[in-house]
């Protein structure tokens, strides 16, 4: 069987390449990187070792990849392809979606048996979005064929994989927890059997709690964090006035998911604690620059922040700690990111209040909207960040 993987990154190669070989998918992956393409193409093999559960490191072999600048090598390896997999990040779907569309009409032509295409991303309807990114690129007969061909699960994924500091390009720590959670769709051919992957008829749940928990609670910490001068989770936790914002946040989610998907409450806050162990494991150095990065799509209306602060307003819930945590996302101010940048600049060439507006979804009248740019102008940064 053969996986074709887009984004040999942390992710990529640190859970859903390593999962895929160990179900015995063959994987080529397709990047933009060329170090990390040289070295797989040399070595057709990487390591993965696991952050403090004693287990073993894993080799993943077998493995070879494609740069993405090579279109037409690319839509070759989707028409052979048993299943596609992406981990580039929702802002890349734009300029991997023509040679996926290529690949997909050369399948069209060939008559290929259905194909499965999984966004293993952090996004509510990933799949879905790079579905509509690639059906732009297709006609209106070859979206009809790929309708009843192409599938795209979406999906929810979860294992901490922080920045690299190896020697290696290839090697990666992650930490030992991983889930993986898709949507069976209905008139589609049986789901292929991959190693630890759950599937559910039902994602939204799954991907909110994921979310709205990990995400939010990891964004916040990173946010909070940067504002005092930490370089990593860990560090950020260890003050007990973040941990505490960190804990409020993760209540005001909690008690939107309990409400709003019937999740039991003790497990829920089992959940939860587990959640913060991952962020505090002594051995995974998570940068507070990697957690916070990209605050725009963070701040965006369908992320980790925004809509469980308006889902849990208009369910009559608390709000304040995810409404002071957006304000905390606002002052991330790192230059080494362009979306921080770009946050920067608007706000300095427009307020608060337009970002809001903008940025957010949230006109000025909505409650939230004063929520958020009242405690804007009293966050302030306190100290200086320091990387690890
Ligand atoms: N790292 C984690 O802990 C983690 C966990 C769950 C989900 N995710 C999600 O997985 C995705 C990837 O995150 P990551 O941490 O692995 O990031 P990363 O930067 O380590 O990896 C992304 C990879 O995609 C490649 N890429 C970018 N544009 C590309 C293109 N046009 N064509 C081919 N390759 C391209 C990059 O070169 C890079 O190797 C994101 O959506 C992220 O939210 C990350
Ligand atoms: O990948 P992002 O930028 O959406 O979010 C940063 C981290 O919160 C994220 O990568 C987590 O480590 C991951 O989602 C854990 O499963």
């Amino acid at each position: 069987m053969k996986a074709v993987h887009f984004g040999a990154g942390n992710i990529g190669r640190g859970f859903i390449g390593l999962l895929l070989s160990r179900s015995g998918y063959r994987v080529t992956f397709v990047d933009v990187n060329d170090a990390v393409v040289e070295a797989l193409n040399r070595r057709r093999s990487y390591r993965v070792d696991y952050a403090g559960s004693g287990e073993e490191a894993h080799e993943v072999a077998g493995v070879d990849a494609i740069h993405g600048s090579d279109a037409q090598a690319v839509a070759a390896a989707v028409d052979g392809a048993d299943l596609v997999t992406t981990a580039v990040g929702v802002g890349a779907f734009g300029s991997i979606a023509p040679a996926l569309a290529e690949g997909i009409r050369q399948r069209l032509r060939s008559g290929a048996p259905p194909l499965r295409i999984m966004a293993c991303e952090n996004a509510i309807g990933g799949s879905s979005r790079l579905e509509q990114a690639v059906a732009a690129r297709l006609t209106e007969e070859e979206r009809r064929l790929a309708g009843s061909s192409v599938f795209y699960p979406n999906c929810a994924v979860d294992r901490i994989v922080p920045q690299q500091h190896h020697d290696d390009p290839l090697r990666v720590t992650v930490e030992p927890f991983c889930e993986w959670v898709a949507e069976e769709l209905p008139d589609s051919p049986p789901s292929p059997g991959i190693q630890g992957v759950h599937y559910v008829a039902e994602l939204e749940p799954y991907i909110s709690r994921k979310l709205f928990t990990v995400n939010t609670g990891h964004a916040c910490a990173a946010y909070y964090g940067y504002l005092q001068g930490c370089g990593t989770i860990r560090e950020a936790l260890a003050n007990g006035t973040i941990a505490a914002a960190v804990g409020g946040a993760l209540r005001e989610t909690g008690a939107l998911l309990v409400r709003r998907y019937g999740f039991d409450e003790s497990e829920h806050e089992r959940y939860i604690a587990v959640t913060l162990e991952r962020f505090a494991n002594p051995r995974l150095a998570d940068d507070v620059v990697r957690v916070g990065r990209s605050p725009l799509r963070k701040l965006s209306p369908d992320e980790r922040f925004v809509r469980p602060a308006v889902l849990a307003y208009e369910a009559g819930l608390a709000t304040e700690n995810l409404t002071n945590a957006i304000a905390a996302a606002m002052r991330f101010d790192y230059s080494e990111d362009a979306e921080a940048a770009e946050l920067q600049a608007a706000l300095r060439e427009y307020g608060p209040g337009i970002v809001v507006s903008r940025y957010m979804g949230l006109g000025p009248e909505h409650p939230l909207h004063a929520a958020i740019t009242e405690r804007y102008a009293s966050i302030r940064k306190e100290g200086r960040h320091e990387r690890s």
